[in-house]
């Protein structure tokens, strides 16, 4: 019977077989694959090796296949999208990781990969045979441990109360008050301001269990986590690509102007009817297609701007353009990374005006917050947008949450939007009211 254990079992068999042998490539990957319809989460939570990494791909159609990864121990690291993309054209392995919001990188190449994809689960252990081989033997073995054991996920039934909001709703109408003031100077037309909330809970939350309650209810999103200590993990459910490369074929897109979603499908329609026709939201995304379009035309050919359409979520609803291009025979993942994030639908436009307002102006680091996470390996490559996310740190969530800021934003509704794409997370935590400090 096709099992974990059969899966470990073939893993460890390759293990001991190895030998290196002259012009032994620098990775060698053991890979075994077998039947088996696997929850990644729950196998991830029953892991004890660092860093971890989960990404559940976002699925636009039912005729594109979801597609899982999780990932345990690092062999090699990358701290340059250089570097990184050198090392997937050299070596063709799949690296992990992505950029913070400030562009600060962190890929590399995992110990242990498991993909899920359509019922099918493959493991993927990786030796350095640049290494010594018997340390190297150890580590592979210490990380296939636990490999056959999984933990169930439960749900979080933790309250949390607020701590501290970084931006108070009057700051943050404040913040809004000022980015007016240097769109009319002409400083830039769009910048996108974000707050942080801290919220305390008197048990620590499990991130997974709190991502795999999220990846339940958010359908449509990116779901991620990325955790290098257990007692630190980014989590989130995102509903925006910032870019799926296939071969030379890429994909991104606009996402950017919100209205509201509830339980109500009426309101839901005249909210949507509302948002397609809405003029500032319109503007809010079309200058997320002017950025994305002139940052990428260097390296491109044959840019195509859908038409725009509606992306609805549990709690919002957004605006969105997809935008294809081909990619120039050369240019890759290092290219696309740094031309395309981060775009005007999490900083602004022009980019660098508005980040030297967001480093004034807003009082937290965000961090992962609004960064990319993905993966990226010879013939594919796939971003999200780290939005809608939090970091749980045991006692204490950390959620953040921004909007996009033109001429024609009215700053306390503003606010509400940010409040309601935190809730995206938040609402899956009880809350018990209690306020703690402010
Ligand atoms: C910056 C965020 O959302 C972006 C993505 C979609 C819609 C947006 C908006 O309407 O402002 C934002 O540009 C966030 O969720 O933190
Ligand atoms: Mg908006």
């Amino acid at each position: 019977m096709d099992s974990l254990q059969s899966l470990q079992q073939q893993l460890i068999q390759q293990m001991d077989a190895y030998q290196p042998c002259k012009n032994q490539p620098e990775i060698t990957a053991l890979t075994a694959k077998i039947q088996l319809e696997q929850n990644l989460l729950a196998w991830l939570k029953a892991q004890q090796d660092y860093p971890q990494f989960y990404l559940h791909c976002r699925a636009d159609s039912p005729n594109e296949q979801e597609n899982h990864i999780a990932t345990i121990g690092q062999v090699r690291t990358f701290t340059t999208v250089n570097h990184a993309q050198t090392f997937v054209r050299r070596a063709d392995f799949t690296l992990v990781g992505g950029m913070t919001f400030n562009g600060e990188c962190d890929f590399y190449l995992p110990r242990l990969l498991l993909r899920q994809v359509d019922g099918e689960l493959t493991a993927t252990l990786f030796i350095d045979s640049q290494k010594d081989l018997s340390v190297e033997k150890q580590l592979a073995g210490k990380c296939l441990k636990n490999f056959t054991k999984s933990v169930a996920l439960e749900p979080v039934v933790q309250s949390v109360q607020l701590v501290e909001k970084k931006a108070t709703q009057a700051q943050w109408c404040e913040w809004v008050e000022q980015a007016l003031l240097e769109i009319k100077k002409g400083s830039f037309t769009k910048v996108v301001l974000a707050n942080e909330s801290i919220f305390s809970s008197r048990q620590p939350i499990n991130a997974i269990d709190f991502l795999a309650e999220s990846e339940k209810k958010n359908t449509g999103c990116y779901h991620f986590f990325f955790a290098q200590k257990a007692d630190c993990a980014f989590i989130g459910s995102s509903p925006e690509r910032l870019y799926l490369r296939n071969g030379q074929d890429l994909q991104t897109e606009a996402l950017a102007g919100t209205a509201v979603m509830s339980d109500d499908e009426e309101q839901n329609q005249r909210q949507g009817e509302w948002l397609l026709k809405d003029e500032k939201n319109e503007y809010e995304n079309m200058l997320v297609v002017e950025d994305i379009c002139g940052n990428i035309e260097s390296f491109t050919q044959n840019i195509e701007v859908q038409s725009v359409e509606l992306k609805r979520l549990r709690l919002v609803q957004h605006l969105r353009r997809k935008i294809f291009a081909k990619l120039t025979a050369l240019a890759a993942d290092e290219a696309c990374l740094n031309a395309i994030h981060p775009t005007a639908a999490v900083a602004g436009l022009p980019k660098q005006n508005a980040l030297r307002f967001l480093a004034k102006t807003e009082t937290f680091e965000r961090s992962w917050y609004a960064g990319t996470l993905g993966f990226m390996n010879r013939a594919r490559a796939e971003f999200c947008v780290t939005l809608r996310s939090a970091f749980v740190e045991q006692n204490r969530i950390r959620v953040f949450a921004g909007a996009g800021i033109v001429a024609g934003s009215v700053p306390l509704l503003e606010w509400q939007e940010i409040e309601r794409k935190a809730s995206g997370l938040l609402s899956l935590l009880q809350n018990s009211g209690e306020h703690i400090c402010q």
